[in-house]
């Protein structure tokens, strides 16, 4: 059998971070070599021997974390949220420095989620309107999600390279807040309802039709294939990797 990949997950206690220990050590290939929570030190990382760090903290520790494991040589899989573009500018900069490191930022670990937000960038040339909903539980911190940030992105960018107007609205009075987050001219809507995990609609509308493409994350597991697909092909993908979109021929 080849060399284990020794694994280190930050946020080991949290919701994510707990099943994600379990599942690097129901891996045959993959070695959990240290499981670390707010308060523990980085410097754990680099006794423990980690190779690969899963970061699955909060947005205010997420950056230092990553850091920490590109300056040490770690290959980082990061599906903590709050990764905007000048946080996603620094760290491609500080990856020109350590050419051999990867990192992936992934919005969403879950295949169907990915799969859905490549459909709706797919589609969104094809319809005068679109607006995004996500729907999480209500321990979620931020909002807009994540993977709504980010399919609200490639949507923005599929129609302006399609050359598609904005989206129809004649709103001028409005309690604020009504007509959700704007991200690059599409309307995001956040709903957080207890029962619920991880939950996306994207509604696009033409004369006398609508298109939704909706995906559900039911449980946590859910998740887990795209952090051990992450963990297995990341040294393969050295810089900057934004979705895990980038480790899938999703055009084959
Ligand atoms: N990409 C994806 O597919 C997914 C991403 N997420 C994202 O992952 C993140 C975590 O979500 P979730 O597990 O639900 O959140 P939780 O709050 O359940 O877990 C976060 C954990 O990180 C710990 N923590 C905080 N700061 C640090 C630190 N500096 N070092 C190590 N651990 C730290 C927290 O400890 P304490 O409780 O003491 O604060 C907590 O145990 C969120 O940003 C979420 O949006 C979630 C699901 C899927
Ligand atoms: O906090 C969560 O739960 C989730 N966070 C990620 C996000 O913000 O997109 C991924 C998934 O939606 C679950």
């Amino acid at each position: 059998m080849t060399e284990q990949l020794a694994v280190a997950v930050l946020g080991a206690g949290g919701r994510m971070g707990s099943e994600a220990v379990k599942a690097v050590e129901a891996a045959p290939d993959l070695k959990l070599v240290a499981a670390l929570g707010r308060g523990d030190s980085l410097e754990t990382l680099v006794s423990a021997g980690a190779q690969y760090v899963v970061d699955l903290t909060v947005p205010d520790s997420t950056e230092a974390n990553v850091r920490f494991a590109v300056e040490h040589g770690m290959h980082a899989v990061v599906g903590t949220t709050g990764w905007d573009a000048e946080r996603l500018e620094r760290l491609g900069a500080l990856l020109e420095e350590h050419p051999g490191t990867a990192v992936l930022i992934a919005p969403n670990f879950a295949l169907g989620s990915v799969l859905a937000s490549a459909f709706a960038a797919k589609a969104a040339r094809y319809f005068e309107s679109v607006e995004v909903i996500e729907l999480h539980h209500p321990d979620k911190i931020d909002a807009p999600s994540g993977t709504a940030v980010r399919t609200a992105q490639l949507i923005a960018d599929a129609r302006a390279e399609a050359g598609v107007a904005p989206s129809p609205d004649a709103t001028t009075k409005e309690v604020p807040g009504a007509r959700g987050a704007d991200i690059d001219g599409v309307r995001v809507h956040s709903v957080r309802l207890r029962g619920l995990v991880a939950h996306q609609e994207v509604l696009f509308g033409g004369a006398g039709e609508q298109l939704t493409i909706r995906h559900d994350s039911f449980d946590r597991a859910s998740f887990m294939p795209g952090v051990l697909l992450g963990l297995r092909e990341a040294a393969a993908h050295p810089g900057l990797t934004v979705g895990l979109d980038g480790y899938l021929n999703l055009n084959a």
